[in-house]
């Protein structure tokens, strides 16, 4: 049986990925220090809890399961966190992914893939966004990514490692049969603060800037379902094995979304009220992010199968009612 290493495996979407490995018959071992994750959603294959930035622990962690590749996914991924305290994000995406990326290079451990994200573009020039967009970041939290990226190509081109970038858009919803779902705190994310002011335990919703840009003013975001998500992380394993090196792949639903558009569609898929206030922008918000996944379509053959917004918000929203309801 193939073992894969998966750091941030207790997180959101880390706990999606595991489970797809599980059900493709490999075997995810998890790294986390649940900084933010839980050790209930470490369901499918053993846990060791500490941290990437401890090399010894990394290290021993790789000697003992041996595993083929790993799938990185610890980080912080706050926006606008990374805007007030910098320092924090650099620490943990750049130093502690140079820690993994040496206790790999240390065990011949070749195959990588990298939870990278669209904040490495920044304000795009063209949309929908391709590979070949300039990666210019507007906040810590995407150039602290792109850092990754760069260290990786770098590792690759001196260490014969292969590797790949995948650069998420707006990941939502939760498993549809309903074992894991998105339990951040604190939550910073539209669809599941939505949701929780569908339920009544927050007042309303803020709208963070209604002057950008866009048909309605608010800011246009790409939503990916996190099933969808977990499916590419197997398919870019698959795809290491041919390609030595190191690339990247934006993967969305090539769709935009508004957030009044996100409020509107959560109103109808949970028939109940959801109040809605306007409120300044947010620092660090580029207006418009939606992808071209032509290249992860081609390459890696992987095409996403719940790109309806009200579907993704559906699995979401049954996940929180399983929670709280
Ligand atoms: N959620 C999104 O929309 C989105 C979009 C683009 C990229 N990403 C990236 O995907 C990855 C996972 O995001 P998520 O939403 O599941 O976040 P998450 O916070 O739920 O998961 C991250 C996990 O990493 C763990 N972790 C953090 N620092 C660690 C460290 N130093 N050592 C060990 N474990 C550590 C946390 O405890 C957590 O379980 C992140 O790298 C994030 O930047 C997320
Ligand atoms: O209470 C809220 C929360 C969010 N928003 C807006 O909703 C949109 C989506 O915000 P959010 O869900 O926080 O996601 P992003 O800030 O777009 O960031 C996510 O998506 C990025 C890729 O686009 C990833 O890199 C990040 O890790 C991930 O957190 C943005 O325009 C926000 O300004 C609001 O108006 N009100």
């Amino acid at each position: 049986m193939s073992t894969i290493l998966v750091t941030g495996g207790a997180g959101y979407i880390g706990a999606h990925v595991c489970k797809a490995l599980a059900r493709a018959g490999m075997t995810p071992v998890t790294l986390d220090n649940l900084v933010y994750g839980h050790e209930r959603a470490v369901k499918w294959g053993p846990f060791e809890r500490g941290d990437i930035a401890d090399g010894d622990f990394v290290r021993a962690v790789i000697a003992r399961h041996q595993p083929r590749a790993v799938i990185h996914l610890a980080a912080f991924a706050y926006v606008g966190e990374s805007v007030s305290d910098p320092g924090r994000y650099y620490r943990n995406n750049v130093v502690g992914s140079l820690t993994l990326l040496e206790a790999m290079r240390d065990l011949k451990v070749r195959d990588l893939v990298f939870s990278s994200t669209c904040a490495t573009y920044g304000e795009p020039e063209q949309v929908p966004i391709t590979e070949a967009e300039k990666q210019q970041p507007i906040n810590p939290y995407g150039a602290s990514k792109l850092m990754m990226e760069r260290m990786m190509a770098d590792f690759c081109a001196a260490h014969g490692m292969r590797a790949v970038a995948l650069r998420y858009f707006n990941v939502a919803g939760a498993d549809p049969e309903g074992e894991i779902g998105e339990s951040h705190d604190p939550e910073t994310h539209l669809i599941p603060l939505v949701l929780e002011a569908a339920l009544g335990q927050r007042e309303a919703i803020t709208l963070f800037g209604d002057d950008y840009p866009t048909p309605d003013g608010s800011c246009i975001r790409d939503y990916l379902h996190v099933s969808d998500l977990a499916d590419a992380h197997l398919k870019a394993l698959t795809w290491l094995g041919g390609h030595p090196g190191f690339d990247a792949f934006n993967l969305g639903n090539e769709q935009g979304a508004s957030v009044r558009e996100v409020v509107e569609t959560a109103r109808r898929v949970t028939g109940r009220e959801i109040p809605l206030r306007i409120g300044a922008r947010r620092a660090g918000d580029p207006p418009v992010l939606v992808a071209s996944s032509a290249r992860a379509h081609q390459e890696l053959g992987w095409r996403p199968q719940l790109g309806a917004l009200a579907d993704q918000i559906e699995t979401a929203w049954r996940w929180t009612l399983s929670q709280h309801g």
